[in-house]
C-alpha cells in the first residue's frame, strides 16, 4: 500500500470485450484493478464478444449505453472495494479505435447537469441519435471508402494526408454511411465522438476533444498539420467540422472531473481529465515502447506497432500521430482474426481449453513440418482476404490437419503474417530487437514462445496484459507533469521494466526464413484466387 494521502492516477480502457481500470500510485505501482466484462456482466445488451454482428455479416455495432452502464458498474465495484477516489490527482483512458458515438441534439445540456443521485446510464438514456455505435470490426463501408479515395485523388494521396488509405472501419467512412443511409439521425447529431473521447466526455460533463493519436484513425485528420483535412471533411458529410470539435495534443489536460463524480464517488473537484486516446496508442504508452522495439498486441484484434520518426504512409498499414511525443509517429498494422479465431480453433481442436491448446503447441515442433495455415474466419484487414486455407510442405492445399498441427499452424501463421507485413513496410528485425507483447493472449507462455521463434527475437511483457489501461494511468500522470516540461519517459522512469518471457529456440531463423517466404507466396496466391 502507498502512504496515505499520496496521489493516485487512474487509467481506463473501453476495449472490445470489456471495460478495464487500473489505479497506480506516484511510483507507478498498481494499487487497484477492476473490470466489467460486457457479455457476462451486462447480458441485457445481448452482445457476443462485446459486439452485435448484423445479418449482412458486415455491419458490427455495440450499444453505446452498454459502455455507459459498464462505467457505472466499475465505479460501484471500486467504491465497494473501498477505493479512495479523493486521492486521484488525474485520470485518462483509452478506447477501441475507430468506433463512433453520435450525441443527440440537447445531450450537452444533459451532460452539464448530471444528477449525482442517479446512475449515468439512466441519465443518458435519451442522449444518442444512433444507439448502436459502429465499431472497428465493421466492414460495411466499402462504397464510402471508394468515394473518399476518388474525391481526394486516390488511395496513396489519402494515405499521404491522413496516414492511411480508406479503411472500412475508419470513422470518417462510418460517418459518411450514417449520413447517406440515416440523414435524419445525422442531422439530429450535435457531436460525434470516438469511443475514447466519448468516455472522456462522461468524466468532463462536456464534449471532450478528440486527441491527435486516436484522431489519426478516422481518415479525416491531416497527420502533419494535425487539423481536419478539408477535402476529407467535404467528401464525408456536411457540417462535419462543427460536429467533431477540434483535435488536441494527446497530453492535453481537458479540465477537471464534473461535479457528478465529486458528489457520487468522492473524487476531488481538482481531479484532472487528460485527453483519452486509442487503445493501441495507450498500449504504446503502457509498454513504454522505444524506437527499434516492436509491440505485438494480442487482444480481440491482433496488432503490431512501432515508434517511428518519419511517417511514410503506404496503402498498407497505418501511420498515427504518436500519443506521448508530439513530433513522432507510430506505425500500426491491424489483423482482425486475432483472439476470436484462436478461441474458435481452441474450441474445435482443444476442447475449449487453453491448457490443451498449449499442450498442442508443446507437442509439435517449430516450423510444423512445413505445414502452413491461414485462418481468416472473417474478412481480414491485412490482407483483405477470407477463408481457411491449409497447405502441406509441398505447398499443396489440404482439407484438414490433425488437431495439434492445426493449432500450431494457426499460431505460426498469425505470427508469420505479422512479420511478413512488418517487413513489407520496411521494418527489419535486427540483433537487439525486442518484441513487447501485450493483450489477453500474451499471458500464454506457449503462444509467446511461438512469437519469439517466428520473430527470432526475445519477447518481453509487462506485469499486466492490460497495457492500454496502464498506459492511460501513465498518461494521466504525464498530463499533469507535461506542463512543467517533463517528458513522458521522465514521468514514467520508475515504472517496472518489461520482463523477458521467451527467447527464440535454437535454429529458429533457419526454420522460419524459408517458411516466411512461402507464407508470403501463399498469401499472394489466395489474394490472386480471390481476384479471379
Ligand atoms: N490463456 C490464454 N491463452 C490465449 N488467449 C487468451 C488466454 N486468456 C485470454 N485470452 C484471450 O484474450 C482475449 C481478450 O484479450 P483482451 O486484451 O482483454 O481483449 P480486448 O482488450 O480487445 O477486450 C480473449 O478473447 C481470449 O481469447
Ligand atoms: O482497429 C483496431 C486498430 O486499428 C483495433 O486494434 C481496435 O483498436 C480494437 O482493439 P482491441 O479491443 O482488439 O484491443
Amino acid at each position: 500500500m502507498s502512504a496515505p494521502g499520496r496521489p493516485y492516477y487512474l487509467g481506463l480502457d473501453f476495449s472490445t470485450q470489456q471495460l478495464k481500470v487500473v489505479a497506480v500510485d506516484e511510483t507507478l505501482n498498481a494499487v487497484h484493478e477492476s473490470n466489467v466484462h460486457f457479455d457476462s456482466e451486462l447480458p441485457e445488451y445481448g452482445t457476443k464478444d462485446g459486439v452485435h454482428i448484423h445479418s449482412d455479416g458486415l455491419r458490427v455495432t455495440s450499444p453505446v449505453l452498454m459502455w455507459v452502464k459498464a462505467l457505472d458498474i466499475v465505479l460501484e465495484k471500486m467504491r465497494s472495494d473501498g477505493f479512495d477516489f479523493s486521492r486521484v490527482e488525474a485520470l485518462s483512458g483509452s478506447g477501441q479505435q475507430h468506433g463512433s458515438v453520435y450525441w443527440k441534439r440537447g445531450a450537452s445540456l444533459v451532460l452539464e447537469g448530471l444528477d449525482g443521485g442517479k446512475p449515468l446510464h439512466k441519465l443518458l438514456e435519451g442522449c444518442f441519435a444512433v444507439p448502436d455505435s459502429p465499431v472497428w470490426m465493421d466492414s460495411s463501408t466499402a462504397e464510402q471508402c471508394q468515394r473518399l479515395e476518388e474525391a481526394v485523388g486516390g488511395a496513396q494521396r489519402l494515405a499521404d494526408i491522413t496516414g492511411s488509405r480508406a479503411y472500412e472501419r475508419f470513422t470518417g467512412n462510418q460517418i459518411a454511411k450514417i449520413y447517406q443511409t440515416s440523414p435524419v439521425k445525422y442531422s439530429e447529431t450535435e457531436r460525434i465522438s470516438l469511443v475514447s473521447s466519448f468516455a472522456a466526455s462522461l468524466f468532463l460533463g462536456r464534449y471532450a476533444e478528440v486527441d491527435y493519436s486516436d484522431g489519426s484513425g478516422m481518415n479525416l485528420m491531416d497527420i502533419q498539420t494535425k487539423n481536419w483535412a478539408p477535402p476529407c471533411l467535404t467528401a464525408t458529410a456536411p457540417h462535419l467540422q462543427a460536429k467533431l470539435g477540434n483535435p488536441v495534443p494527446s497530453t492535453t489536460v481537458l479540465g477537471a472531473v464534473c461535479p457528478y463524480f465529486v458528489s457520487r464517488y468522492g473524487f476531488s473537484a481538482d481531479c484532472k481529465v487528460v485527453a483519452f486516446t486509442g487503445d493501441n496508442p495507450g498500449s504504446l504508452a503502457g509498454m513504454r515502447l522505444q524506437e527499434g522495439d516492436v509491440a505485438v498486441s494480442l487482444g480481440t484484434s491482433d496488432t503490431l506497432f512501432l515508434w517511428i520518426k518519419e511517417p511514410k504512409p503506404t496503402v498498407e498499414g497505418h501511420v498515427f500521430c504518436n500519443p506521448v511525443e508530439s513530433c513522432a509517429f507510430m506505425a500500426l498494422i491491424c489483423f482482425k482474426n486475432g483472439s476470436l479465431t484462436r478461441q474458435r480453433v481452441r474450441d474445435e481442436s482443444a476442447g475449449g481449453s487453453w491448457d490443451a491448446f498449449s499442450d498442442a503447441l508443446r507437442s509439435t515442433s517449430m516450423g510444423n513440418d512445413g505445414n502452413i495455415g491461414i485462418y481468416f474466419d472473417v474478412m481480414e484487414i491485412t490482407p483483405p482476404a477470407v477463408g481457411v486455407h491449409r497447405f502441406n510442405k509441398e505447398m499443396s492445399r489440404v482439407a484438414s490437419f490433425s488437431r495439434q498441427v492445426d493449432i500450431r499452424a494457426l499460431v505460426e501463421g498469425q505470427f508469420m503474417a505479422k512479420r511478413v507485413h512488418a517487413e513489407k513496410l520496411g521494418y527489419k528485425i535486427v540483433p537487439g530487437t525486442k518484441v513487447l507483447a501485450t493483450g489477453g493472449a500474451s499471458s500464454n507462455s506457449d503462444i509467446v514462445q511461438v512469437l519469439a521463434d517466428v520473430f527470432n527475437a526475445p519477447v518481453y511483457t509487462i506485469d499486466t496484459a492490460n497495457s492500454a489501461c496502464l498506459g492511460s494511468a501513465y498518461r494521466a500522470k504525464h498530463g499533469v507533469e507535461a506542463k512543467r516540461g517533463v517528458s513522458f519517459a521522465d514521468a514514467v522512469r520508475h515504472a517496472q521494466e518489461p520482463k523477458l518471457v521467451a527467447t527464440p529456440g535454437p535454429g529458429a531463423e533457419q526454420i522460419f526464413r524459408p517458411l516466411l517466404k512461402r507464407y508470403a507466396e501463399l498469401e499472394e496466391k489466395i489474394l490472386e484466387e480471390a481476384r479471379k
